[in-house]
């Protein structure tokens, strides 16, 4: 009797082609898969002042948002990545969510690659990636062990009481960056990455200029 193949749904709370907004890819267009779901926070309000994770600026909860749905196959996940890409050649998704590595496996990398797409992923580093994805951005969290301790760059948001940069700049990551934490004091925040910067080269500034831009 053939074996049953087990069946993996990808829950996706919405899917848009823009410009990645962060980090050393800032500009490049790219189509932005986001997972629902995540380790360090159930997404609900009631819940952030006692998750792990509690300044997170994404609602990363259902699969209700634009583009978003249930996913029966890779295949059928990266047809529809597929469909948002205006044409052309340089094809680029960025997957995010929520905490994509907890969905984001081999089968879809592969299908994901048999598109044509170079593949990225925003992940908190809690999970390590599987093998075969092209770009890795680690974004740590002071109260989370990390896992994935290498990557493409790192991009640290920038203040949290219990992860100084310094914990993380012996880490294998081609480039540093901290991100003014987005809340009230945004302004303030910004200021003080400035000044870490300065003093503590190779550590760079990184905006999130989707948000200046009104980009999404
Ligand atoms: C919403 S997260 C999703 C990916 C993954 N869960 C992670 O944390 O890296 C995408 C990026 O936004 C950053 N981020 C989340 N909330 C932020 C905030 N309030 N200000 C600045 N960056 C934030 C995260 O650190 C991460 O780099
Ligand atoms: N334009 C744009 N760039 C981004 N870079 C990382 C994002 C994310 O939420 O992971 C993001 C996003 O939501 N929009
Ligand atoms: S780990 Fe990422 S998605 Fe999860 S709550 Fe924090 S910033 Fe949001
Ligand atoms: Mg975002």
């Amino acid at each position: 009797m053939a074996r049953e193949r087990r069946s993996v749904t990808y829950a996706v709370k919405e899917m848009f082609y823009t410009l990645q907004g962060e980090g050393a890819r800032t500009g490049r267009p790219s189509v932005f898969v986001r997972f629902a779901g995540c380790n360090l926070w159930s997404g609900r309000e009631q819940d952030r002042a006692t998750a792990v994770c509690t300044f997170c600026d994404t609602d990363f909860v259902g699969v209700d948002g634009d583009g978003g749905g249930k996913f029966e196959t890779a295949e059928a996940l990266a047809q529809a990545v597929a469909a948002k890409w205006p044409g052309g050649p340089s094809r680029y998704v960025v997957c995010t969510g929520g905490e994509p590595l907890l969905q984001l496996d081999s089968a879809l990398i592969d299908a994901l690659h048999a598109e044509g797409f170079e593949i990225a992923v925003e992940t908190n580093g809690t999970i390590a990636a599987p093998s075969g994805i092209d770009w890795i951005c680690v974004s740590p969290k002071a109260d989370a062990a990390l896992a994935q301790r290498s990557g493409h760059e790192l991009k640290l948001v920038y203040p949290q009481a219990d992860a100084l940069p310094e914990r993380f700049a012996d880490l294998a990551f081609e480039t540093f960056f901290l991100q003014p934490m987005d809340s009230p004091s945004r302004e303030e925040n910004t200021r003080a990455a400035i000044e870490y910067c300065l003093a503590h080269p190779p550590w760079r500034l990184c905006l999130q200029t989707h948000k200046l831009l009104g980009l999404r």
